[in-house]
């Protein structure tokens, strides 16, 4: 990270306890920030965060987004907010929308809120490439937080509070995901349990999102989002390369699409990359802030090239098993699992 940004500041983190937000907490704490604030919801995940990151510059709010004093709270006198707090498992919020709403998109505009009133320089929202399109609750209500952070400078011309959005798609290795199922299948002995082997998502790892959101912090303007750039695989081809990696002959059973599941997955529509800044590993799409009376637009104009395609998981580079395998290679938790299966070999070769 750069430590020219953080030195002296206070930076908040919501939902700080979940994967992400624990990485960056890390991270910061290398740098000269003042403080480091998590606002969560779980004491527990907070006490074992506490142990891990002995640190006095680390401070614990126990509180909820959807709550706007305890949102209030954990923002004062801060510089910063990395806004992690979601509800993202897309079947529970197909099951519980309203709790999607309560805390992705109530919870979201408290964060906004906040920040304007508690003098936050820069905000950053963490959406997903589910908010494209969306068709399961939690994608919808990722993209009416997106909305809610945009609306923001389109109603306060001149804030000086900057919000901004990123999105990202499947990170690898993330809790609860696809590739440490496989793999406990697999060592479980256990046939892997494909849903659709033709489906494609983008691959990501956690040190992408958090370049993103830095990137994103870094030279975000008022509303804009940022999208990363992101290989895709299908399903069976990543069963095909964990199983290549661990040795295993691989056993697959086809379980069928579940709950609200898309076959691909888009991370920028076609509109959104007819304005969008290409940034070389990153797209900037800026907000669109026409004014709601609409003859300024008529009057000025606007014909930007058109674009006719998506930025879809379908369609952008699909990595073969052999890149896969390379991919997964680099992530920490792959090649410990290797190791404890004894499989140094690969670990070896590719180091
Ligand atoms: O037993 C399984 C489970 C999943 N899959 C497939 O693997 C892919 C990835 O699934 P998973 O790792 O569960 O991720 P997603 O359902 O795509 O969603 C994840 O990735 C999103 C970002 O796109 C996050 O916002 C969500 O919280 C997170 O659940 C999908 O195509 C699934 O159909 C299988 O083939 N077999």
């Amino acid at each position: 990270m750069d430590d020219s940004k953080y030195v002296g500041k206070r930076i908040v983190i919501t939902g700080g306890t979940g994967s992400f937000g624990h990485t960056v907490a890390k991270q910061l704490l290398e740098t000269g920030a003042e403080q480091v604030r998590v606002l969560s919801r779980d004491e527990a995940k907070q006490d074992a965060m506490r142990h891990e990151l002995p640190d006095s510059r680390l401070k614990f709010y126990v509180g909820d987004v959807r709550d706007f004093d305890s949102v209030d709270r954990a923002t004062k006198n801060a510089d910063y907010i990395f806004h992690a707090a979601a509800l993202k498992q897309v079947p529970s919020c197909e099951f519980f929308p309203m709790e999607a709403v309560r805390t992705n998109i109530v919870g979201s505009e408290n964060v906004v809120r906040a920040a304007e009133k508690n003098g936050i320089s820069s905000v950053v929202c963490l959406s997903t490439d589910k908010a494209v399109y969306p068709v399961n609750a939690m994608g919808m209500s990722k993209a009416m937080m997106e909305k809610v952070a945009q609306s923001h400078g389109l109603n306060n011309p001149g804030a000086e509070t900057i919000v901004s959005c990123v999105r990202y798609g499947n990170v690898m290795y993330s809790r609860g995901s696809v590739i440490p199922l496989f793999i406990d299948q697999l060592k479980a002995g256990r046939p892997l349990t494909v849903t659709n082997p033709e489906m494609t998502r983008f691959l990501m790892s956690l040190a992408d999102s958090v370049s993103l959101v830095e990137f994103a912090f870094t030279n975000a303007h008022q509303g804009d989002l940022f999208v990363k750039k992101a290989p895709s695989s299908t399903i069976a081809d990543l069963a095909q390369a964990i199983a290549n990696l661990f040795g295993s002959k691989k056993e697959v059973v086809v379980i069928g699409t579940r709950h609200a599941e898309k076959l691909s997955e888009a991370l920028a529509t076609r509109e959104e990359l007819t304005r969008a800044q290409d940034m070389g590993d990153y797209f900037k799409v800026p907000a669109d802030n026409r004014d709601l009376n609409y003859s300024v637009y008529f009057d000025s104009g606007n014909i930007a090239q058109a674009c006719y395609s998506d930025y879809d998981s379908h369609t952008v580079e699909r990595l073969t098993v052999e890149k896969i395998e390379e991919l997964l290679l680099t992530l920490p938790e792959v090649r410990r699992e290797l190791a404890l299966a004894g499989k140094t070999a690969r670990i070896d070769a590719f180091s």
